[in-house]
Parts: structure tokens; C-alpha cells; sequence
């Protein structure tokens, strides 16, 4: 069923929330009115894992307001090989994360419900509540989708009465209002945003008081064994120890005092952001944005209300965390193929098969590549900063995709080991950005064609000798080995392992 902008009848969407960021996947009933004790509104959260400023709860918890009803929060772990293939870095932040949210979720009385089966589980959960609505985050991800869907779909057949709603509390400006098309760069895009922007970029309001719980009670969590068995089951990749997870850790780097990004660092943002010998110039927002423990929206409000200290700065964020952030979730909503060279726009397929057969100076295998042993050392250490640090610089993102483009056999090739690899490494990868990223540098996306040339044809191309003339790239390189000798904190004995493993390798 196509889902729909408008609330349904019968339900109280007596907003906080802007009516169009709410979809309505499936009528239900609707919500029967205070005082005929109606069931529980249960919001499954995916995307957005905070409790604070955010739409898809506020939404969930206006509509329970509205008749009285209880509220409960799930979150439902997809079971091994896990969403997208999370590895235990990504598996262990966002559990570590999710602990936190369960202990101020109790302390607002708000229970919580962890289902470790996966997706197929919420409509029982939804059944055995009671509930008379569910409302899903938003994620424009195939998996994501599919699971939507399957809960769409056996609500409708075994608890048709239930009102399915969907949020968008992850956009500033809702994606299906940002536009109704896949659109063709950040120049159409942000003309469109721009109209809408002041609509959507409002304060967020205060979650009341909620209705107490007298149903089902969740089950205890044994955090530490659950920690324990699901990283186990994951591929390793061993968890990072400079980025702590949770909402109070993601507003500590966003306004700390210490270190704050807008409160301590923001003004070179907009000078020093491309130097990749000069990290601490970037938000270091993105583990945070990615798993939703922070709002995007929350990030902005906070950089205009600064913007007379560094209009420049601020500027050159918003653009980043809204406009380009935003074009990535517009890309793989519209674009089934956001993940393979046929999502990529007619001049530049043309151009990636004219030169698929071009001569490479370098071939090398995904495993090479993994383990950071080409003869570029500018590109080893990119790598080595994504495989210890889990955060490669966003420049040095630009050029090490660019030069898989140029090491390996064809496109399609290429855009397959970088997303693998971006995947399976980044804290922040799995994700809009992360697909739109490695289309951009492969499949020149949302960019222009440029002079024609080996190998690249007219997508852009980036070189070694660019980088020597824009920064040092010999102290990148002794800040990476810096990074990779580092000890690690957490789980010590496989972390230094594996420096080691890959400081060798680095050395060979
Ligand atoms: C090949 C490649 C792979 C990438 N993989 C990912 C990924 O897996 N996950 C990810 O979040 N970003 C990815 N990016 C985009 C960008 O590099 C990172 O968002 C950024 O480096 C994260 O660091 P930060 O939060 O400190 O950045 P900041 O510069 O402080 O930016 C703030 C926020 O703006 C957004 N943003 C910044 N640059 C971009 C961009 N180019 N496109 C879309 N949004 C942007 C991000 O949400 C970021 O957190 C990739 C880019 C490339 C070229």
C-alpha cells in the first residue's frame, strides 16, 4: 500500500511534529479516544537511538498522549549476519549505545523492549501489547525497507486494526518533502531545500509525561552478556576506544566544554577542514549522526544560534551535515541501485565502459588493498587510518576511493571492495553517505564530468602529487602510525594484536 502524507481519521496528531513528516503506512482503527482504555502506542526505533529530539517519538508519544494510552520504545537487533553486515566495532557502539538510552528510558518510565530476533518479531510484540499504533523510523536502505515492509504486511493480515505510522527523524527536512525526485546534484537540491528549510529547522519540544505502564513488563537485559555473545558472532573488527557512544557523549562532542565542536573548534572549520594533518577541524559528528545519538536538527539549531562568531564556518558545516547529508538519503530513496555502477547517470557509465579496458599501472587484489600493501604509502596510511582509527579523514575518503577506481579491474569492481571495505571499517559507515561517497568518487554522482583521461574517462581524478601541494603528506603519515601504535582501551589484548599485525604489514 502506498503509504500517505496525511495523518488518518480518528487520530490525534495534534503535532508538535509537522504533518509531513509523518507518512501513514497502514489506517488501522486509529486510537480510541481517552478513556476507553486504549492500547499502547509502541515506537520501534532503528535509525534514531536517542530518546532526545526526535520526531518519530515525539510523534509516538503525542499520539499516546492524545487517548491516554501507555507508551513503550522497541528496538529490534537484526540477528547474524546483522543489518548490513555490522562487525563487532559497529555491533559493539551501538549496543553500548542502546544500554545507555534502556537506563534513561527507565528513568523516564518509558519501557523498553530489546527483541535480539530480529524485525519479524514486532508485530508479535505489537500483538501481545495490545497496541493500537506502531510508529517506525525512516531509512532509505534496501534492508531496512524490506523489513518495513514484512511488518507492514503482517500487521495488515493478523492485527489489521493497528495504525502503522512512519517518521522521518532523521532529515532536517523530511525526504519524501525535500523532493518527490531523485535529484541530479547538491545545486538542484539545495534550491529546493532552501525554500522548505526555516518550516522544518524548528526547536524541538520536551517529551511530557507519559501514561504509566501496567502492561507486559520488558525483560532484564544482561548488557555484558549481551555484548559479549553478539560481538562474538561477529566478523572482528575490533571495537574503537576514542568515541564513546550514547546521546550525552554525542551532545559532549557537539557543545562540550573541553573539546566541543561548536563551542571550541568550529572556527576553522571552514579553512582547515580539507587537510587531513588537521582532523580535530572536523566535527568528528559522524558515529554520532550515523546511529542517530545525535539529531541532525539539534546540530544545526545549535550552529546558527553561533553563526555571528564564524559565518563562514558555520556555513560550511550546514552545507555538509544538511544539504550534502540529506542529498545521500535523496539518492538511495529514489535510486534502487544505489550501491552498483548501474545507480550512477547515463554520461558517466558511458564513460567508465569507454575506459573499463584501459591499461592500469597497478592492479591489485581486494586482500592487497585490505591489508594496505600498495606502493602508495600516502593511500596505505588512508587505509590504515580506517582500519585502526575506524575515521579516515574525509579528504583522504575522496582520493582513496579514486585510487581503488584506478587499482582494480573496472568500475563495478571498485565500487564493490570500497564499499566493502568502507562498510566493514568505519564507525560511520553502512550508511546514505558511505554509498553516495564511494558513487561520488567512482561513478562521478552529483558531480561533473571533467577532462577525459585513462582509466578515470571524464569522472574526476585525484592524484598523489595534488596532495603533496596541498598538505603535508609526510606528517599524515606519521599521524596515522601514531594512531596504529596506539594501545587500545577497550579489549586490549585483541586490539594491540592486531596494531601490531597491521604495523608489520605497513613496514614490509
Ligand atoms: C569515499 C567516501 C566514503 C564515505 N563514507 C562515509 C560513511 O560511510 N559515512 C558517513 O557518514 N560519511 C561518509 N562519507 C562522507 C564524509 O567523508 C564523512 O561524513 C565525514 O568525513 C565524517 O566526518 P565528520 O563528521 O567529522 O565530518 P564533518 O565535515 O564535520 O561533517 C559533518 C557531517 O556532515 C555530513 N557530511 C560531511 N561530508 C559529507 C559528504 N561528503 N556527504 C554527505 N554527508 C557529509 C556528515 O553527516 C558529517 O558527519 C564518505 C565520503 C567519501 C568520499
Amino acid at each position: 500500500m502506498a503509504p500517505s502524507a496525511s495523518p488518518s481519521p480518528g487520530l490525534a496528531v495534534t503535532a508538535p511534529v509537522h504533518q509531513a513528516r509523518v507518512r501513514v503506512l497502514h489506517p488501522g482503527q486509529g486510537l480510541s479516544p481517552a478513556g476507553a482504555n486504549p492500547g499502547p502506542v509502541v515506537y520501534w526505533m532503528l535509525r534514531d537511538q536517542r530518546l532526545a529530539d526526535n520526531w518519530a517519538l515525539l510523534h509516538a508519544a503525542s499520539l499516546a498522549a492524545a487517548s491516554a494510552a501507555p507508551l513503550a520504545v522497541a528496538f529490534s537487533l537484526f540477528p547474524k549476519p546483522f543489518l548490513l553486515s555490522a562487525r563487532r566495532r559497529q555491533l559493539g557502539f551501538l549496543l553500548r549505545g542502546l544500554r545507555r538510552l534502556a537506563a534513561d528510558a527507565a528513568t523516564r518510565r518509558i519501557p523498553f523492549f530489546l527483541l535480539t530476533g530480529g524485525p519479524t518479531e514486532i508485530p508479535a510484540l505489537v500483538r501481545r501489547l495490545g497496541a493500537s499504533a506502531l510508529v517506525a523510523d525512516f531509512s532509505p536502505l534496501r534492508p531496512v525497507r524490506e523489513a518495513l515492509d514484512a511488518v507492514v504486511g503482517a500487521l495488515c493480515r493478523d492485527a489489521a486494526s493497528v495504525t502503522v505510522h512512519q517518521v522521518d527523524a532523521h532529515n532536517v527536512v523530511p525526504v519524501w518533502a525535500a523532493s518527490g525526485k531523485l535529484e541530479y546534484s547538491a545545486k538542484t537540491f539545495r534550491s529546493k531545500m532552501n525554500k522548505v528549510l526555516d518550516e522544518y529547522l524548528v526547536e524541538f519540544p520536551e517529551l511530557g509525561e507519559v501514561v504509566p505502564w501496567d502492561r507486559e513488563q520488558p525483560k532484564d537485559i544482561d548488557w555484558d552478556t549481551l555484548i559479549d555473545t553478539v560481538c562474538s558472532q561477529a566478523e572482528d573488527v575490533p571495537e574503537i576506544d576514542w568515541c564513546e557512544p550514547g546521546e550525552a557523549a554525542a551532545m559532549e562532542a557537539l557543545l562540550g566544554t573541553k573539546d566541543g565542536f561548536l563551542t571550541k573548534r568550529i572556527k576553522s572549520y571552514d579553512s582547515d577542514r580539507n587537510y587531513p594533518t588537521k582532523p580535530m577541524a572536523l566535527s568528528g559528528l559522524s558515529p554520532y549522526l550515523h546511529f542517530g545519538h545525535i539529531s541532525a536538527q539539534r546540530c544545526a539549531l545549535e550552529a546558527k544560534k553561533r553563526r555571528h562568531l564564524s559565518p563562514k564556518s558555520v556555513d560550511a558545516f550546514l552545507e555538509e551535515l544538511i544539504i550534502r547529508r540529506e542529498l545521500a538519503d535523496n539518492f538511495c530513496y529514489y535510486q534502487p541501485h544505489y550501491d552498483s555502477v548501474a545507480g550512477a547517470w547515463e554520461w558517466a557509465r558511458k564513460t567508465l565502459k569507454d575506459h573499463a579496458a584501459d591499461k592500469r599501472e597497478h592492479i591489485y587484489t581486494r586482500e592487497q588493498l585490505e591489508n594496505a600493501k600498495t606502493a602508495d604509502p600516502l593511500w596505505n596510511a588512508s587505509q590504515l587510518e580506517m582500519v585502526h582509527h575506524g575515521k579516515m579523514h574525509g579528504f583522504m575518503r575522496m582520493y582513496w576511493a579514486k585510487k581503488i577506481l584506478e587499482w582494480t579491474s573496472g568500475p563495478e569492481e571498485a565500487l564493490s571492495i570500497a564499499i566493502y571495505l568502507n562498510d566493514k571499517y568505519h564507525i560511520d559507515g553502512r550508511d546514505p553517505n558511505g554509498y553516495v561517497g564511494c558513487m561520488w568518487s567512482i561513478c562521478g554522482l552529483h558531480d561533473q564530468g571533467w577532462k577525459e583521461r585513462p582509466v578515470f574517462g571524464k569522472i574526476r581524478y585525484m592524484n598523489y602529487a595534488g596532495c603533496k601541494r596541498k598538505f603535508n603528506v609526510d606528517a599524515y603519515i606519521s599521524y596515522v602510525k601514531r594512531l596504529v601504535a596506539q594501545p587500545k582501551k577497550r579489549k586490549p589484548e585483541e586490539s594491540l594484536n592486531s596494531a601490531a599485525k597491521y604495523s608489520k604489514s605497513e613496514k614490509d
